[in-house]
């Protein structure tokens, strides 16, 4: 996906926000957009969305699925979490099973199943910003825009952030993020777009992504479908193997090939998992 030359103003003889921004993020990428507070990193992402439309420029191959992630979630509105977010899922284009199912799992996930029975106006910040992520994530989008995910987030809810962003990425999908927290640590290799005056300048987080080596243990009847998905999400499958104990174990790694899987028990170190 890419902007091209993409200018905005908010009002005819306003001042420009966006001066021919430019940038790229492709499948399996994340790009955090970072800027001063006032910068255009919100009215960026914004465009970036399609919420806003530039006034000059354009957004190419944007994603049919998008999701979006407001810095504060809309939480003035007369419905409880389960009844939101089940009409978000029908809206975001799931059955009516498959939307009760997606707001199971991700209410679970995000620890706020306790809370399905509350109107959204009785939540607190925290919790509210996990209903938005919530609903971003009922049906995995091809986008996900979040704009600025930390805030108003405790610590342990903090660390919910980059395994959701992993889940768009795994399954192909383009993260855009902003933050004026930097927590991009937690997200190596990560494109950066530095907002100034209104244009965009590119570049690469800590170089090139450290790559680790993940074991994952599927039951021998499902080895072929999840060698299958992890080659489709972009992993490189680096050996299949019997486990010498109880089960099977199949091997996904981002690292280059050839790379010998760390032994079980060693502590290979964590990284992406696929499901
Ligand atoms: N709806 C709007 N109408 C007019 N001007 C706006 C509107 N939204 C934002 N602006 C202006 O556009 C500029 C960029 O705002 P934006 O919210 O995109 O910046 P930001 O980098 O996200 O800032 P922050 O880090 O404070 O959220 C600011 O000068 C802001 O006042």
């Amino acid at each position: 996906m890419r902007l091209r030359n993409v200018s905005l103003r908010y009002h005819r003889r306003g001042p420009w926000v966006l001066r021919e921004a430019d940038a790229e993020v492709g499948p399996g990428e994340v790009a955090v957009v970072l800027g001063r507070n006032g910068a255009g990193k919100s009215t960026l992402l914004q465009v970036a969305a399609g919420v806003l439309r530039p006034t000059r420029g354009r957004v190419e191959g944007r994603p049919a699925h998008v999701s979006w992630v407001p810095e504060r979630f809309p939480a003035d509105q007369p419905f409880t979490v389960a009844h939101y977010l089940t009409a978000m899922g029908r809206v975001a284009g799931l059955s009516a099973a498959g939307a009760a199912r997606a707001v199971d799992e991700w209410t679970s996930r995000l620890g706020i199943a306790g809370f399905r029975a509350v109107r959204l106006p009785e939540l607190s910040k925290g919790t509210a910003q996990k209903v938005g992520l919530a609903q971003a994530m009922l049906r995995t989008p091809g986008l996900l825009v979040l704009d600025e995910p930390w805030e108003g987030l405790d610590a342990a809810a903090r660390e919910l952030v980059p395994l959701v962003i992993d889940e768009v990425l795994a399954a192909g999908g383009r993260v855009l993020v902003s933050d004026h927290r930097n927590e991009t640590v937690r997200l190596p290799g990560a494109r950066c777009w530095t907002v100034t005056d209104g244009t965009v300048t590119e570049s690469r987080s800590a170089g090139p992504a450290e790559m680790v080596v993940v074991e994952v243990a599927v039951p021998a009847a499902r080895v072929a479908g999840t060698v299958a998905r992890l080659r489709s999400a972009g992993h490189q499958v680096l050996r299949v193997r019997p486990d010498t104990a109880t089960e099977s174990r199949a091997v996904d790694s981002t690292a280059a090939g050839g790379t010998d899987p760390a032994a079980p028990g060693t502590g290979a170190p964590s990284g992406r998992v696929a499901r």
